[in-house]
């Protein structure tokens, strides 16, 4: 596999695994943010919730007023019923609206604001049932009636209960120091509620100045009960969440202070005077006056622990938003830094690798024209750029020295085997090349000849009319013999004014009629021409047929010397080539 596709797989691989990596933590982080971020709302939901308990809650105690006071009863009693009632609304309305802003796909939507409804119909039926027994006389309200608007006004607190402990459930599972705070407030608010139904219980027996019923008296005691485990409830879960909280520990003091003690001390004092047989002296509207005011400590309580909770949702939702930046800032980073240059490096390397391979190779087949790119960086990329340039100019400049030496050897070999002055074959490259072709053709029982011309009286030209003269009558006798023998023959000067042929596949006759054209032509050319003067020659040749006598190079050349002496000793301008036998 290339190194390129590794590289490739390899980045592919490492970013994905970081990929996998950063994206299963950013999910983390987003889930830990967004349920923050939801805590908070839940948080406040629950406050909103607690403020509709505390508000029904609170609405009884003007309602009670009402029932015990004269009818029409008193402006302050009315307007403070008034003022309750309308609390209660808005404190719905709250809570309503903000139920109906939550996401619909929350499943306990529907439930939520179905139970609030539900609680707001039996509040009416509260209001008219409370309203019904103010409009008679005071001496005319019945016990059961006036028994039937508190409990059903009790009733809607008590559908408040649960609604409060389902919202705020959702906040709750959210952390222990969140489960405890939010439980202690829920606590509290329904220890508040129960210290609330404590105080109704009196109302029918104080209105109509009768002695507690049986059935009140045991509700009492159960309430007692019940106020007695939401106070365990409440300082369990602070002394374990918040015991060094100052302002909870500080409002569970007052309530201590204020609803165990003067609270409860007054509820004894009514308790004892009844039990005493007596009907205390006093109005629901007097009761509620003493006794009310020492609940709210409760509330302060729960509103402290419901702040506490707020903060603490809020601090969370903060710190999961800076942990998730966090993350996303170091994501980032981790590109910038890692992954981002890691790319571009590779890259880059990479790239520089395949463009120098691809040269290197084209040089090493020849192609020396291959361009090689400018370095952009003076680093070790560039280095290896410009030391492939180098390699290419030193490789071109060795292919130039190589055609120059080719060139000298070609030259050198020429001069060698060439006579320098008419072109043709000189004397030992005729030997080498003819004593192979004379072997070959006497192997074959083939025929051919060799010849030797000599030009004559050529002593007289040279002294006549210089050597430079002679010399170019040399170069005209060779381009003669050159242009009338076959390419198939072989011809070389064979010494300073002689040259020599072997004749291919020639008998004895064909040698004669070639050697005899040449003869005549030379007889009849211009060789040459001084001051206009044309310069003619002869020339003798002698020549001897390959048989089985004479049948190497050696034994030819001496024969065929041997009939050129005799032609010279004839006379001259003749050729020469009788029988090897006759010769001799
Ligand atoms: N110009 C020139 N002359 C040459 C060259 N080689 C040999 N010679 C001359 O050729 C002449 C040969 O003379 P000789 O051997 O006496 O023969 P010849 O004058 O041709 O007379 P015969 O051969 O008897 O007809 C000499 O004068 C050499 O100097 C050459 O390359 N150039």
């Amino acid at each position: 596999m290339r190194i390129k596709t590794r590289f490739v797989l390899y980045i592919t691989a490492w970013t994905l695994t970081l990929a996998t990596l950063l994206g299963w933590l950013a999910h983390k982080q987003w889930t830990d943010y967004a349920q923050s971020r939801r805590a908070v709302g839940d948080v406040e939901r629950a406050q909103l919730a607690l403020k509709v308990f505390e508000m029904v809650s609170r609405e009884r105690g003007p309602a009670n007023a009402i029932m015990g006071a004269a009818s029409p009863a008193p402006a302050v009693q009315a307007t403070a019923l008034t003022d309750a009632r309308a609390h209660s609304d808005a404190a719905i309305h709250a809570l309503l609206t903000n139920l109906q802003a939550l996401d619909d796909d929350d499943a306990n939507r529907a439930a939520m604001i179905n139970a609030l409804l539900q609680l707001q119909d039996d509040l009416q039926t509260g209001r008219r049932k409370v309203n019904a027994v103010a409009a008679l006389p005071a001496a005319q309200r019945p016990g059961e009636t006036i028994d039937d608007a508190v409990s059903t006004m009790i009733s809607v607190a008590s559908l408040a209960s649960p609604l409060v402990a389902r919202i705020s459930g959702a906040a709750e599972r959210r952390g222990n120091t969140l489960n405890d705070l939010l439980v202690a407030a829920r606590a509290a608010a329904e220890l508040r509620e129960q210290a609330g139904q404590l105080g109704s219980q009196f109302t029918r027996a104080l209105i109509r100045q009768e002695p507690l019923t049986r059935q009140t008296v045991e509700s009492i005691e159960r309430i007692v009960g019940h106020i007695d485990i939401m106070r365990m409830l409440v300082n369990n879960r602070v002394a374990r969440c918040c015991a060094d909280d100052a302002t909870i520990t500080g409002a569970v003091a007052q309530m201590n202070q204020h609803y165990f003690g003067d609270g409860q001390a007054l509820v004894n004092q009514v308790l004892v005077t009844w039990h005493a047989d007596v009907v205390p002296q006093m109005t629901t509207g007097e009761f509620a006056a003493r006794y009310v005011p020492t609940m709210n400590p409760i509330l302060d309580v729960r509103d402290a622990l419901l702040l506490q909770a707020s903060k603490q949702a809020i601090t969370a939702q903060a710190e999961a938003r800076e942990r998730l930046i966090w993350l996303a800032l170091l994501t980032a980073l981790m590109a910038l830094l890692l992954i981002v240059p890691l790319c571009v490096f590779g890259y880059r390397l990479l790239n520089a690798l395949t463009t120098s391979a691809n040269i290197i190779k084209a040089l090493a087949a020849g192609r020396l024209d291959t361009p090689v790119p400018v370095p952009v960086r003076s680093d070790e990329i560039g280095d290896v750029l410009s030391a492939i340039a180098v390699l290419r100019d030193n490789s071109r400049a060795r292919q130039v020295l190589q055609v120059e030496r080719e060139a000298l050897i070609a030259e050198l070999h020429e001069a060698a085997t060439t006579d320098f002055l008419t072109g043709a074959l000189n004397r030992r490259a005729f030997q080498t090349t003819a004593a192979i072709t004379v072997t070959q053709t006497s192997r074959r029982h083939g025929v051919c000849s060799v010849a030797l011309l000599d030009l004559d009286h050529f002593k007289r030209v040279n002294d006549t009319w210089g050597h430079d003269v002679g010399d170019a009558v040399i170069r005209a006798i060779s381009q003669h013999c050159r242009l009338t023998l076959r390419s198939s023959d072989l011809f070389a000067r064979y010494g300073g004014e002689e040259f020599i042929f072997l004749l291919a596949d020639a008998n004895a006759e064909n040698t004669r009629d070639i050697l005899e054209r040449i003869r005549l032509a030379i007889a009849e050319a211009t060789l040459a021409t001084v001051d206009d003067q044309p310069i003619r020659l002869t020339v003798s040749v002698g020549f001897a047929v390959l048989d089985h006598q004479c049948d190497t190079l050696e034994k030819l050349v001496l024969a065929a010397d041997r009939h050129l002496y005799e032609a010279k000793q004839q006379g001259r301008n003749l050729v020469v080539g009788l029988p090897t036998g006759l010769a001799s």
